[in-house]
């Protein structure tokens, strides 16, 4: 019955592999273990006295089993063991084939059989303690691969100790007892791996909600997150933070000299340059169009616009290969933390909309919330002139 449900969860698998992002790896691969396993208890049962079944059997078995660690490795982004893979059943074969005709021993053979196996378990549950993340998923996952592979090694131990019944196809109690074990166990480490794999479906989805497609920077939700989280912090500490809203000066006609295509480049590298000017700490979103958000946490005015002509300079720097451009800034100071988001967003505008009148490629200061918005602060106040904040 176990069997059958192994060959059921293939399905699953394959359909899982089919349809979740193709950043979860491993799956199709996991579906083909689970079929070599169904197919290798299949062989196993047809065997009757022949040998070569028997090999047959084992050697489809490992590699189901070899291929449940190759799996594993590519959902955690590793290289796939494959000379493991290889030489795993390749001992099986040479080791099987020795003990079955030029040295008959049945206690030998389950022994070689399962140290190979543990060895593919051990690896496994290695790759899942360092590369997993702490979260239920994967304790459940590596719990029980570990359970198997124990399993597993018992059964080696005990097939060379001879006192136990480790025959498969004997009617002892431990025999039994592996036998349902192992099948169980089968079907519980492809459910413990599904576990891992929908709970890295969530994660993604969760990211992808909050990037934007195109720059993969935060977009407005992701900032949004952001922004409530840094706030908080903000209100704890009585610190400052410093908003800048940055939009790229004449896109319109980037656009209509390079094609769509290009000035999506554009937004690609305007978005990068961004991110490489800032510190790691700060954030990076796209507001939509061609228009940008900076929060700098911690930070008042003075550093924010040097972080600010940082911007602009590099924003300056030609590229080779890309078509360029420059920015308006806007600069809002938060003091405030009963300030809303929706007001300190509309004073970063409002001073990146003065930049655009007053010239371009330069920056504003917006005035501090709930002072008379009657005059206006730029650094480059020589160059002031219609647009007053
Ligand atoms: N390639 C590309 N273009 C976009 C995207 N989103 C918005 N745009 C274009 O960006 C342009 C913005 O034009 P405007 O709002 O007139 O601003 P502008 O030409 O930058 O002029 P100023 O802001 O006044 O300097 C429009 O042509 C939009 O179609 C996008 O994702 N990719």
């Amino acid at each position: 019955m176990a069997t059958l449900m192994a060959g059921a969860m293939s399905v699953v698998l394959y359909s899982a592999h089919l349809n979740f992002p193709k950043e979860i790896k491993g799956l199709r691969d996991w579906a083909a273990a689970l079929v070599l396993l169904v197919a290798g208890v299949g062989i196993f049962a047809l065997h009757g006295n022949s040998n070569i079944l028997l090999l047959a059997a084992n050697v489809v078995m490992t590699w189901g089993l070899g291929l449940m660690l190759i799996g594993t490795e590519k959902f955690y982004r590793l290289r796939p063991s494959w000379r493991l893979f290889h030489i795993t059943w390749l001992c099986i074969v040479i080791g099987l084939a020795y003990w079955l005709w030029i040295k008959p021993s049945f206690a030998t053979r389950v022994a070689i059989s399962s140290v190979l196996v543990f060895i593919l378990h051990a690896r496994a549950i290695y790759i899942i303690c360092k590369n997993g993340e702490r979260h239920f998923s994967t304790g459940f996952f590596g719990s029980l691969m570990l359970i198997e592979s124990l399993l597993v090694i018992t059964r080696g131990i005990l097939a060379l100790s001879s006192d136990a019944d480790v025959n498969l196809m004997g009617a002892g109690r431990f025999a039994s007892l592996y036998l349902a074990a192992a099948q169980f166990m089968t079907l519980m480490m492809t459910v413990g791996f599904m576990t891992v794999c929908t709970r890295r479906l969530q994660i993604l989805l969760e990211r992808r909600s909050t990037l934007d497609p195109l720059t993969q920077i935060l977009n407005r939700r992701g900032f949004a997150e952001i922004y409530a989280k840094e706030h908080a912090m903000m209100r704890r500490q009585g610190s400052t933070m410093t908003l800048l809203n940055i939009d790229v000066d004449h896109f319109k006609k980037i656009n209509d000299t390079y094609g769509h295509a290009g000035g999506d480049q554009v937004l690609i590298g305007v978005a990068d340059t961004i991110a490489k000017a800032v510190r790691i700490s700060d954030h990076v979103a796209r507001f939509g169009g061609e228009e940008f958000l900076v929060l700098l946490p911690d930070t008042g005015l003075a550093p924010a616009l040097q972080i600010t002509e940082r911007i602009q300079t590099a924003m300056r720097k030609p590229r080779p290969g890309r078509p360029g451009c420059t920015v308006s800034m806007g600069v809002a100071c938060q003091t405030d933390p009963d300030e809303s988001l929706d007001r300190l967003l509309i004073r970063a505008d409002q001073a990146m909309y003065c930049a655009k009148q007053n010239g371009r490629n330069r920056y504003e200061i917006a005035p501090q919330s709930g002072s008379e918005p009657t005059f206006g602060h730029s650094i480059e106040r020589d160059a002031m002139s219609e647009c007053r904040l």
